[in-house]
């Protein structure tokens, strides 16, 4: 039962296959191949323009790259205060940016809220003594397993352009917000007001496979020399395009995320029916259920792989008993209907023992 991350998961098997497939003969190096060119013919599809593509492996490079080329070094970088980029990605930013600021804003279920950003811009800043926010990175869907709607990234695009910021898309999880909000993914990122995105496929049944997708062609800066340098120009290109051209094949990206996706929600509904708390909405593979004492540990016992969880982002007035743990459940392309079955078992039986004390 791994519902401990969807990086837990291994790869689908069309993809696999298609590593497999473009493994015949000799290609050219570090992205002058075939197959990465069909993948960004591809992705000008899905996103119905131009682009440019820059594909990396790790969802980690390509949020650095992404807000490096945005931010100067004396620059600021405006996010969730509980964003992977500044909480879980050891300074990756500041790091390629060469010292580039995050700055984390609090906001409910690990989304930025409009007025979080209106306040933060509204405050004077001294030069050269204090940094001036270049970006606006935001997490669809985030860490928290919430979903922006297109009008919230507008409204926040719309603010942070009119205050000359560029607008990132950390996009690990982009299919599985796409999925949820039945948008296109034109709807969800360019058209919206997004700059920049992190394309992420590797949560969602690829191997490692990321991209780093920029909208206008101007802001793509020196990303292809901060990507060589950074050691994030892989040789083997083929390998990581064929991954995303199977995964872009028809609609199995969206199928993959559908299915994590409704994994979750029957998870979901299955621990709210047992009087389980989730205080936070369930719009994607993320739930983040108050587990009683008992049944966490119940769950353990039998197997089930989940990690605890702590969060400043619950709705305001949200208890955590003494007797209970809040816990993060991630489900993906692979959860098999019975994984969802045996936790909810358990975790019946769980409750039934914690009621009877
Ligand atoms: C929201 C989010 N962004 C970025 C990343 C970084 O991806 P990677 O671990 O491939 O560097 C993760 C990792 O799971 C993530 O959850
Ligand atoms: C680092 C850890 O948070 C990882 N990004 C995950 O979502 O599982």
């Amino acid at each position: 039962m791994n519902f401990a991350s969807d990086n837990w998961a291994g790869a689908a098997p069309r993809v696999l296959e298609a590593v497999a497939r473009v493994n015949e003969g000799a290609m050219r190096a570090y992205g002058g191949d075939e197959v990465t060119a069909r993948v960004k013919a591809r992705l000008c599809d899905v996103f119905e323009r131009d682009l440019s593509v820059f594909l990396v492996v790790t969802g980690t490079a390509a949020n650095a790259l992404s807000l490096a080329t945005l931010a100067q070094s004396w620059r600021s970088v405006l996010c969730h205060a509980e964003a992977h980029v500044v909480d879980v990605e050891c300074g990756a930013t500041e790091f390629y940016s060469g010292g580039a600021k995050l700055v984390g804003l609090p906001g409910v279920g690990g989304k930025v809220p409009l007025e979080a950003v209106a306040r933060h811009l509204a405050v004077p800043r001294r030069v050269p003594h204090q940094m001036i926010p270049a970006a606006l990175s935001l997490t669809q869907s985030t860490e928290l397993g919430t979903v922006y709607s297109v009008d919230e990234i507008g409204a926040l695009a719309e603010l942070a352009h009119a205050h000359g910021l560029g607008v990132h898309l950390d996009g690990a999880r982009f299919a599985n917000a796409l999925v949820r909000l039945g948008a296109t993914p034109a709807e969800m990122t360019w058209r919206a007001g997004v700059d920049i995105l992190s394309f992420g496929g590797t949560k969602n049944g690829c191997i490692a496979a990321e991209a780093v997708i920029v909208f206008d062609a101007e802001r793509a800066g020196h990303i292809a020399e901060r990507r060589m340098r950074g050691g994030h120009l892989l040789s083997k290109s083929r390998f990581v395009a064929a991954q995303l051209e199977s995964y872009l094949a028809a609609d199995h990206w969206l199928d993959l995320a559908a299915h994590a996706n409704a994994a979750a929600a029957r998870l979901a509904a299955g621990l709210a029916r047992l009087g389980i708390r989730i205080p936070l909405a369930v719009e994607a593979n993320q739930i983040f259920p108050i587990l009683p004492a008992g049944v966490d540990a119940a769950l353990r016992a039998a197997g089930a792989a989940f990690h605890p969880w702590t969060t400043a982002s619950l709705p305001e007035g949200t208890a955590i008993g003494e007797d209970e743990v809040l816990v993060r459940l991630v489900t993906s392309f692979a959860t098999r209907d019975e994984e969802v079955d045996r936790f909810l078992a358990v975790a019946a039986q769980g409750m039934r023992e914690v009621n009877a004390v």
